[in-house]
C-alpha cells in the first residue's frame, strides 16, 4: 500500500477536478488552482511519508477506505438512492427549541462505543437503545459516530437509529475527506454531518458547506485553536460552529479551550453572524455545562459522560443537575 495515501487520492488534482465536475455549481479554475497550491504546500510540510499525529493516521486510513467504498458506490447511484430518501430534520432548529425550552444549552448527545483515547466506552453497545434513552431524557439531536476503525461505530448504526423513528435530528459523526462522503450520509439518515477544519482546507469547506446546503443538511464545522476559528469565521455561510476541546493530534482535553475562542472580537463577531456555538467535549458536570454556557455557547456535544452510565439518558439528567426531559 502507498504509505501515503494522501498523496495519490484526495490531494491530487485529478480526483479535484473530477469531484468539481461531478459538482457543477461550484467549479470554478481559480479555486482550482488556490487548492493545488495549498495541497501542494501540505505536502511540502511532510516529507516523512508516515503519519504525525493519531489524526494524520486517521485521515490517511479514510482516504484509502473512501476511495474503496466510492468503487463499489458511485455517486450517481447515491443520487439514484436519494430520489426516494425521507427530507432531513431540521438539526439547527431542534438545538435552538431545546436552549429555548430549557434554558440550557441544547445537547447533542453522543453514541460512542469507543475512542482511540479512552478505548471502549461502553461493553453492551445497543445503538438503537442508546438512542431512544437519549431522546427520552431530553436531548436535541444525536450524534452518531461512524467511523469503525477507531472509533468502533458504523453507517449501519446511523441508519438503524434513522430507521427505528428516533425523532431527533442526526449528526454524522465521520472524518470527512472528500464531498461524496456527505452524499453517503445524506442517504444513510443524517441530517447534518461533521467537517473538521484541522482535516479541510479552507475552500473544502467552503465547497462542502455548499454541498450540504444543497443537500438539506447542516454542517457542524469543528475547530479547536484561534487559528482554525478565524479561518472558518472568514468562510462565508457557516451557521454552526464546534469547539473542540480536545486536540486530535495530542488527545489533551482542556475545557478553557470553548472560552478563550469565544473572547473578545471572535466572540462579537459570532454573536453578529448569528452562528450557534456547540462546546465539545470533556463536559462531565453541571459545573462543566454552566461553564462553557457562560464562556457563550448554545449547545453542547457529550459522549463519555452520559455513554458510559448504565441508563444513558438518566446519565443526562446528571450532566445537567436536573432532569431536563419533556
Ligand atoms: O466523549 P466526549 O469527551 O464527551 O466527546 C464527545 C465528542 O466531542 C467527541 O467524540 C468528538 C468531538 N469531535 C470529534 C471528532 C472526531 C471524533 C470524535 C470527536
Amino acid at each position: 500500500m502507498n504509505p501515503n495515501p494522501r498523496a495519490g487520492n484526495r490531494f491530487s488534482v485529478t480526483s479535484i477536478e473530477a469531484q468539481q465536475a461531478e459538482f457543477p455549481t461550484v467549479n470554478k479554475e481559480d479555486e482550482l488552482k488556490a487548492k493545488e497550491f495549498e495541497v501542494m504546500m501540505l505536502q511540502e510540510e511532510n516529507e516523512g511519508n508516515t503519519p504525525r499525529n493519531i489524526l494524520e493516521e486517521i485521515v490517511w486510513n479514510k482516504d484509502v477506505e473512501v476511495a474503496k467504498m466510492r468503487e463499489r458506490k458511485p455517486l450517481s447511484s447515491l443520487k439514484k438512492s436519494l430520489e426516494n430518501a425521507p427530507p432531513t430534520r431540521d438539526f439547527l432548529g431542534a438545538l435552538r427549541e431545546a436552549n429555548r425550552r430549557t434554558g440550557f444549552p441544547g445537547l447533542i448527545a453522543e453514541v460512542k462505543k469507543a475512542s482511540p483515547s479512552r478505548g471502549i466506552l461502553r461493553e453492551d453497545f445497543d445503538p438503537v437503545e442508546i438512542a431512544k434513552a437519549y431522546e427520552k431524557g431530553g436531548a436535541a439531536c444525536l450524534s452518531v459516530l461512524t467511523d469503525e476503525k477507531y472509533f468502533k461505530g458504523s453507517f449501519e448504526n446511523l441508519e438503524a437509529i434513522r430507521n427505528a423513528g428516533v425523532k431527533c435530528p442526526l449528526l454524522c459523526k465521520e472524518f470527512v475527506v472528500e464531498a461524496w462522503q456527505i452524499f453517503y450520509a445524506r442517504v444513510k439518515g443524517a441530517d447534518a454531518i461533521l467537517l473538521i477544519a484541522a482535516v479541510l482546507p479552507d475552500l473544502d469547506i467552503k465547497y462542502m458547506t455548499k454541498i450540504c446546503k444543497m443537500l438539506g443538511l447542516t454542517a457542524l464545522v469543528e475547530v479547536h485553536d484561534e487559528r482554525e476559528m478565524d479561518r472558518v469565521l472568514a468562510i462565508e455561510g457557516v451557521e454552526l460552529i464546534g469547539i473542540n476541546n480536545r486536540n486530535l493530534e495530542t488527545f489533551e482535553v482542556d475545557i478553557s479551550n470553548t472560552k478563550r475562542l469565544l473572547e473578545g472580537e471572535r466572540g462579537q463577531l459570532i454573536r453578529q453572524k448569528d452562528i450557534i456555538v456547540v462546546g465539545e467535549s470533556g463536559l462531565f458536570t453541571p459545573d462543566d455545562i454552566a461553564y462553557v454556557q457562560e464562556a457563550g455557547v448554545k449547545a453542547v456535544l457529550v459522549g463519555e459522560s452520559i455513554v458510559k452510565q448504565s441508563d444513558p439518558g438518566k446519565g443526562i439528567s446528571g450532566l445537567f443537575g436536573k432532569d431536563i426531559s419533556l
